[in-house]
């Protein structure tokens, strides 16, 4: 490529017919071609070679094109095609010198690249420069005709051809004016035109429709230099602004846009090549198609590696992106205007669809990350709303209330959130993500509402647990006439309470009414099922109550207190008051009454077990008892069935039937023990032996003193000694125990009565009474050790006797 004095020029197609693609891409590159949009011209010239077509151009565009020197003889000089920028024409004009037309060096039979190059120039030009000799005017002969027709020629043979301005450059003018020249001139084209045949179509079409001729006329370059100068700079005006409406080429078609123009001349040319038709139309539409995808998808490319969208991207990977939509919406809108830009002047339809398509990949590309946001905003909103809820729940919020405050706030927070990540350019709309994050929120509702709601139930049934089980187990073991109605009272009570109450914290969910209903039924039931439990619980243990009633009837008074039996008690009377009452424990537990009292187990059950003896005489033919069934008892509340009472009772009194064995021997043993008179003989033989005796005591009084002396010391021993208890074991074991503490319970109470003789007198009892109490405490502290003694009960329970002082007896 030369470059002198800011003009640049390009070997644009070789001699051999090569097409230089890098040279133009880098000509154009040099020019700043690309960014002319379809604010440039082409011009060529064509004509006999050694015309001085390089000089006319040199001259005209102070272009630097190769020319003939003057002294080597008339040579070809340009080969091919050249190309060069016109210096300080505005708009960019680009001209293209072709070689030179019935050239000696090509031979006269190689017209193919002639006409190859001519259909190239009427192709990618807009104006084309036709150089002849002014001497060739008119005549019949002349070098410009074959020019000429070629042109015409291959001009039909664009589908479409672009209105060019043929301009006809009249060299080595003579005095004939122009204004005689131009006629004869263009009824010269004319006739060549009319002579040139053409299809059917084009029949009629006259010149005008594929040319603008213009006829100039220049001085000679060698004999008239100055003027030729002169001329040519005038000339050089008519190509400023070229392609303005009233300019040289101001009604040229089908203009390809600067950036395509290599593409499209390399396409051309191939076509040329290959001897096809050119169809411009379609061909301008090919290289709008090429040019506009490979806009699109370096637009494309860009973007991706766009910084800002990286980011974004990136970004939205971990969190909800602020103003996500806005971010992404310009940069795909810079993205397409860049793209409008550098496409603008290619064909619409083209332009349109490839910028369709351009945005289309772009929304795609955003798209999984437009999805992550939105789950982004899905997860976190729906975070916030849980935290909310919470926080509305444990600020007393009733529960309805503050799901459906949450769920609107959060909805309307959604919203939002989508709208500010909508991007412009996609129509997704974030209904489906609403519907799904609607449901998210109704299942964490209804998930709440439930957790809330078992846990409300467990705690009002926990409290129901507590106030009825306890109650209800301590009411069954009294079991008696009034236990059933009791219970009946608790339950109903409990329950009305608690169903109350339940109500109360319900009404804060805004249930529906029947689930509402549902939920109190729940609750009743559950406290029917307590007391129907406990019942069960403790029917299962029927047998041990009654045991347990019974001995504690039987082995206790009125008062509570252990009965000691003495032989007083009427063991008949508390045997029979004990099993009653274990009877009606039974009849208690035999069924579950919580709804109705008017069974007749109670009386069943006395009279079949109780009072056999008169069942026995009012009904010898049937046991009520041989049953599975109570008589107006569901199955469903019968614990107890009257075969099973039968069973148990039989148990039962065999099993309590030792109690009342053990309290029969114990009072006969009591009896035994407590018999101290003697025989009614021996009192008698007693009366009249001793008579003498009685007699001297009357006599003589001091005998009295005597014997109460005497019967102070063995008192004394007795007590000391503990005899009863000695002998407790039996007679050998108290007589040889007895032995061994005799005299030194003897020598101790002697020496303890001598200590009190020779007490002084400070201390005598009589004057100081407190020593008096405390010795006679000592005394009686001695004395009840020993007194106390345990009493073993027939049922082997040993009870301690209440303790009593010795003299108290
Ligand atoms: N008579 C005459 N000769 C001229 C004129 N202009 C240029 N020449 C001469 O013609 C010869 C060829 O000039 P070029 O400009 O090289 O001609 P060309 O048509 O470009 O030649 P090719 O590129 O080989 O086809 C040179 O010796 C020029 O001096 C002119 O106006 N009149």
């Amino acid at each position: 490529m030369d470059k002198e004095a800011g003009c640049c020029s390009t070997h644009l197609i070789e001699g051999d017919g090569t097409f230089n693609a890098e040279g133009l891409d880098n000509f154009i590159k040099q020019v700043k071609m690309a960014e002319c949009g379809l604010s440039y011209a082409v011009v060529a010239i064509m004509g006999p070679q050694s015309s001085g077509k390089s000089t006319l151009l040199n001259n005209l565009f102070h272009t630097n094109f190769r020319e003939m020197d003057a002294y080597r003889g008339r040579s070809q000089t340009t080969k091919g095609i050249w190309m060069a920028r016109c210096v300080g024409i505005e708009p960019c004009t680009i001209v293209m010198d072709l070689e030179g037309t019935d050239g000696r060096e090509r031979g006269e039979d190689d017209t193919a690249f002639e006409k190859q190059s001519a259909l190239f120039a009427l192709a990618v030009s807009d104006i084309v420069l036709i150089n002849m000799w002014c001497h060739d005017i008119g005549r019949e002969q002349a070098a410009n005709k074959p020019l000429l027709k070629t042109v015409f020629q291959v001009m039909l043979r664009l589908f479409s051809p672009r209105k060019t301005t043929l301009m006809f450059v009249i060299r080595d003018k003579t005095r004939t004016p122009l204004e005689n020249l131009e006629p004869v001139l263009r009824e010269d084209i004319q006739k060549i035109w009319d002579s040139v045949p053409k299809p059917e179509h084009h029949k009629q079409t006259p010149l005008s429709e594929f040319f603008n001729v213009l006829v100039v006329a220049l001085s000679s370059y060698e004999e008239k230099e100055e003027q030729f100068k002169e001329q040519v700079a005038s000339l050089r005006q008519r190509f400023f602004h070229s392609i303005a409406p009233n300019g040289l080429a101001g009604d040229r078609r089908g203009v390809v846009p600067a950036s395509g123009f290599s593409f499209s001349a390399q396409q051309i040319w191939e076509v040329i090549k290959e001897n096809k038709d050119l169809d411009l139309p379609a061909h301008k539409v090919m290289v709008a198609t090429v040019r506009c995808e490979e806009i699109a998808n370096e637009k494309y490319s860009s973007f991706v590696k766009n910084e800002d969208w990286c980011e974004l991207e990136d970004a939205v990977k971990s969190h909800i992106v602020p103003g996500f939509g806005r971010k992404l919406t310009s940069m795909i809108d810079s993205s397409l205007s860049s793209y409008d830009e550098e496409a603008t002047y290619f064909e619409d339809s083209v332009r349109s669809a490839k910028r369709r398509q351009l945005e289309e990949k772009l929304i795609q590309l955003v798209q999984p990350t437009y999805q992550l946001m939105l789950e982004h905003i899905q997860l976190e909103t729906l975070d916030k709303f849980k935290k909310a809820l919470l926080d509305a729940l444990s600020g007393g919020q009733g529960f309805a209330d503050a799901a459906s405050e949450c769920a609107g706030s959060f909805m309307r927070l959604f919203d939002e959130q989508c709208k500010d990540a909508t991007i412009k350019q996609a129509d997704w709309d974030s209904d489906k993500a609403k519907v799904k994050f609607s449901r998210d929120l109704d299942s964490h509702i209804a998930e709440v509402q439930n957790a809330k709601l078992s846990e409300l139930n467990a705690q009002f049934e926990s409290k129901l647990k507590e106030a009825l089980d306890g109650p209800v187990g301590a009411l069954l073991e009294g079991g008696g006439d009034d236990t059933w109605p009791a219970i009946r009272k608790l339950f109903h009570h409990e329950t009305k309470v608690a169903v109350s109450e339940f109500s109360i914290a319900l009404s804060g969910f805004e249930l529906d009414a029947q689930v509402n209903e549902e939920m109190l039924v729940k609750l009743e039931n559950f406290a029917r099922g307590i007391v129907e439990g406990k019942t069960k619980e403790e029917a299962a243990k029927a047998l041990y109550r009654m045991k347990e009633r019974f001995t504690s009837l039987f082995n206790h008074d009125s008062d509570s207190m252990p009965r000691v039996w003495t032989g007083k008690e009427d063991i008949r009377t508390i045997t029979k008051t004990a099993r009653s009452s274990s009877l009606k424990l039974l009849s208690v537990l035999a069924a579950i009454r919580l709804d109705v009292d008017a069974d007749k187990i109670g009386d069943t059950l006395v009279l079949a077990l109780v009072d056999k003896k008169d069942a026995s005489k009012s009904i010898s033919t049937q046991d009520p008892l041989a049953s599975s069934t109570w008589e107006e008892v569901p199955a469903t509340k019968t614990l107890i069935t009257p075969v099973q009472c039968k069973s148990l009772w039989s148990q039962f009194q065999r099993e309590t039937e030792y109690t009342i064995t053990q309290a029969i021997a114990s009072q006969e043993a009591n009896k035994r023990n407590n018999n101290w008179m003697p025989p009614p003989w021996a009192i008698a033989a007693l009366v009249v032996l001793g008579f003498n005796e009685f007699m001297t005591l009357l006599r003589n009084p001091l005998w009295l003193l005597v014997i109460f002396v005497g019967y102070l010391l063995s008192k004394a021993l007795w007590v000391q000694l503990d005899i009863s208890g000695e002998f407790r074991n039996g007679m050998l074991p108290g007589i040889l125990s007895l032995s061994t503490k005799v005299l030194p319970t003897v020598t101790n109470l002697l020496r303890k009565l001598a200590e009190e003789g020779q007490t002084p007198a400070t201390t005598d009892p009589r004057r100081n009474p407190s020593n008096q109490a405390n010795a006679l405490g000592n005394y009686q502290g001695v004395a009840s050790s020993t007194a106390s003694s345990n009493v073993t009960m027939e049922n082997g329970t040993e009870y301690s006797s209440p303790t009593r002082p010795v003299n108290g007896q």
